[in-house]
């Protein structure tokens, strides 16, 4: 390793005398990425602080401390591969850019007794935080798992990358954790998942590659079908019990929220949502899906079933990746399903409950109108809607 570092021309010689993590043999590999020099160069000027986890009790072959020093670093035959907080370079990928790793994942409960795994994203492409609803056991991301550079259990459990479920600690672990300031292998507690629960997962799980809509998703707004397409795919998830969102920082197809709600001033003067962007001098729809490609590459899901009415969508996932749509699983809107099935008077009746969450309305249903009209998407319009 050493010989290694030394013969690289971009690493400063002060570097060895620190034996930065961010020089590990497995980074070096990839020499000709300038980019990632760029960023591994950064921590070199100050030394590496020895980490708390090496106070960790070697004996416990679990938790052992990882060597820190240069003299430990270079005898050791232990591989180290991804440094915190870098890009984890897959050789097989056949996505190259941009590159799309996991941080951090944690369980989230809901209120129906079911859960899901939040995974957030970091990637080359864009400085956003993309995330990842992930259903079920057998779904993990390939980047989370990959053992880092200098990282005990502890490290691991705190960023999500444990297999099974987190137990609380005993009072007494506790107790010692907080008295210390750190946590030892006593203040984890884990109950591996059974087999089964694993090998249930369908091999085709439902996807849903999801763009930001802060007005549908959080502002109740009924121009928009958003939201309710969230909760939508989230329930068949729940019901399927596996299945992955991929939740898009793409704001108003791209534009973002500002010159979205600039686009709704123009709506409202009647230009519909495809006008509206292009008077604002964007596109219909600038969003792009090689993020999304990357982080369902990430979680192993390459043979897809994508819930979407949209066929462009469709198009640029497959596009240049190894993923392959396998089925489209349609998504009707509520309001026009219940038009469909005559039952739009309970509609009435129900006007003003939000909690069937059903979006309805007129300005709805001539955003959806655009949408088949305009956009290419598959949705039946109600035979026996009136003219919009
Ligand atoms: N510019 C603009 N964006 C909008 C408007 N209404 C909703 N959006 C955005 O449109 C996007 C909706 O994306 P998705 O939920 O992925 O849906 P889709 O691409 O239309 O296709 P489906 O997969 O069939 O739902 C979100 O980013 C919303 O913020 C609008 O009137 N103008």
């Amino acid at each position: 390793m050493m010989t290694d570092v030394a013969h690289d021309s971009y690493i400063p010689r002060n570097a060895i005398d620190h034996i930065s993590p961010f020089f590990s043999k497995g980074q070096h590999s990839h020499s000709h990425n300038h980019h990632h020099h760029h960023q591994y160069q950064t921590p070199i000027s100050t030394p590496v602080p020895r980490r708390r986890s090496a106070q960790i009790d070697p004996s416990t072959p679990a938790f052992s401390a990882i060597p820190t020093t240069a003299a430990n670093l270079a005898s050791s035959a232990v591989s180290y591969n991804t440094p915190p907080a870098t890009p984890p370079l897959n050789k097989q990928s056949t996505v190259a850019e941009p590159l799309a790793w996991c941080t951090a994942r944690a369980r989230i409960p809901t209120p129906d007794g079911s859960e899901y795994f939040l995974h957030i994203y970091e990637n080359t492409r864009d400085k956003k935080e993309h995330l990842a609803f992930v259903f079920g056991d057998a779904i993990r991301s390939k980047s989370l798992d990959k053992v880092q550079w200098n990282e005990t259990e502890i490290d691991r459990v705190k960023r999500g990358a444990y297999q099974g479920r987190l137990q609380p600690t005993t009072e007494v672990a506790q107790q010692d954790a907080s008295e210390l300031g750190l946590l030892t292998p006593a203040s984890v507690a884990i109950t591996q998942v059974t087999e089964s629960d694993v090998s249930m997962s369908p091999s085709k799980p439902l996807v849903r590659i999801h763009s930001e809509c802060f007005t549908g998703e959080i502002g109740h707004s009924a121009r928009c079908d958003c939201g309710e397409q969230l909760d939508e795919a989230i329930r068949l998830m729940k019901a399927e019990g596996s299945g992955v969102v991929v939740y898009l920082r793409q704001e108003g197809r791209g534009i973002g929220l500002a010159e979205k709600l600039k686009a709704y001033n123009l709506q409202d003067l009647g230009y519909d949502t495809v006008m509206a962007n292009l008077l604002l001098n964007h596109g219909a729809d600038e969003r792009t899906y090689e993020v999304a490609q990357a982080i369902l590459e990430d979680l192993g899901q390459t043979h897809i079933r994508l819930l979407t009415n949209n066929p462009d969508k469709i198009e640029q996932i497959e596009k240049e990746s190894q993923i392959k749509v396998v089925e489209r699983v349609p998504m009707m809107p509520k309001s026009w399903e219940a038009i469909e099935q005559g039952l739009e008077a309970e509609f009435e009746v129900k006007e003003g409950a939000i909690e069937n969450k059903i979006v309805r309305g007129k300005e709805l249903d001539r955003y959806l109108k655009v949408k088949v009209e305009r956009m290419r998407h598959m949705i039946a319009i109600p035979s026996t809607m009136g003219v919009l």
